[in-house]
């Protein structure tokens, strides 16, 4: 992990770094599919190159060629049909920045909501259908007219039938994609993630549910600090502090009976886990900003992997 420039672990070749949106409708596959493309090193994020509109979901660097996965915020997947114009558009102006958007539908259906995800991708953007599944279709020759039906459609520059479920074709998707990204230095080193980016993630995603679960309620000015991240393992020990700026607040992070609190710091331990691939204990203070003083009557919330 130190020192050694990234050029030298790995064979020459054009170097390629590209941005890939990973979209579709529920249940259609996508988090399989990361997960088969990147294995164990899902969900990594670094606080350099992180403009506002992506989050870095996984990274991979398969000889000359890092690929970058990437999550569109605003493309809310389980509530597609809520979606409203404006939301409409920060999605296709986010998609319109990746280099490629990987488009997954089940082999052998295309319906109402996989077209409404499929009309949010900005047009010219390299499209790339992904039919997964396929170990479901038994007869192959039904699936051909479908596929050749699909094929009229300009505005997808491939279409590639497989299952996530297995590795050999998320490698040969792999193989499909990386032609579509840039040439041009990686965005990243080769390594696996550091713990200083999974602690940068840990943060966002408790500031995430606690925005949401406090909705307007909470000023902006309210910050949440990773005071502590440990491994232990594969334990991921983190002590998270929220700092607001008044008694009033903190009353509000905390809600009736510690409710609130223990809402947010669970479906952040939640997600973190699923995020690291790895059992997470979370603490998370409330302080006001007022200082160390404080810390006598903070408040925390404790979450356990059982
Ligand atoms: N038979 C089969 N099942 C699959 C395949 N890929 C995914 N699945 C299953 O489909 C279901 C949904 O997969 P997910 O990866 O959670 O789908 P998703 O699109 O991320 O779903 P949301 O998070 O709801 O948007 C799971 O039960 C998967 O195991 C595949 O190639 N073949």
């Amino acid at each position: 992990m130190n020192g050694t420039p990234a050029e030298d672990l790995h064979p020459p070749g054009v170097k390629r770094f590209g941005t890939i949106a990973i979209v579709g409708r529920p249940n259609v596959g996508k988090s399989t599919l990361l997960n088969s493309l990147v294995g164990q090193k899902i969900s990594i994020t670094s606080d350099k190159a992180q403009t506002t509109r992506h989050r870095l979901l996984g990274l991979l660097t398969e000889g000359p060629v890092q690929f970058a996965f990437v999550d569109t915020p605003g493309f809310q997947l389980r509530h597609t049909r809520a979606l409203n114009r404006a939301m409409n558009r920060t999605v296709t102006a986010a998609l319109a920045e990746v280099d490629l958007v990987l488009w997954v539908v089940e082999a052998g259906q295309l319906n109402a909501d996989d077209a409404r995800v499929g009309a949010l991708i900005p047009p010219g953007k390299p499209t790339i259908l992904v039919a997964n599944k396929l170990d479901r279709v038994h007869s192959r020759e039904r699936l051909l007219p479908w596929l050749q039906g699909l094929g009229a459609n300009k505005a997808l520059t491939e279409i590639v039938p497989l299952s996530a479920r297995k590795p050999a074709d998320a490698k040969r998707l792999l193989g499909i994609i990386a032609p579509y990204l840039p040439e041009g230095d990686w965005g990243y080193d080769a390594e696996a993630l550091t713990d200083r980016s999974e602690r940068f993630l840990a943060a966002e995603i408790l500031r995430e549910k606690l925005f949401r679960l406090t909705g307007d309620e909470l000023p902006y000015s309210s910050a949440v600090l990773i005071e502590r991240f440990e491994e232990e393992g594969t334990l991921r020990r983190i002590a998270a502090a929220i700092v607001v700026e008044r008694d009033g607040h903190k009353a509000m992070v905390i809600g009736a009976g510690g409710e609130r609190l223990k809402r947010i710091s669970t479906e952040a331990r939640l997600e973190m886990q699923r995020l690291f691939d790895a059992p997470v204990f979370l603490e998370v203070w409330v302080k006001t900003r007022s200082g160390w003083a404080d810390d006598q009557r903070a408040v925390r919330a404790f979450g356990y992997e059982d």
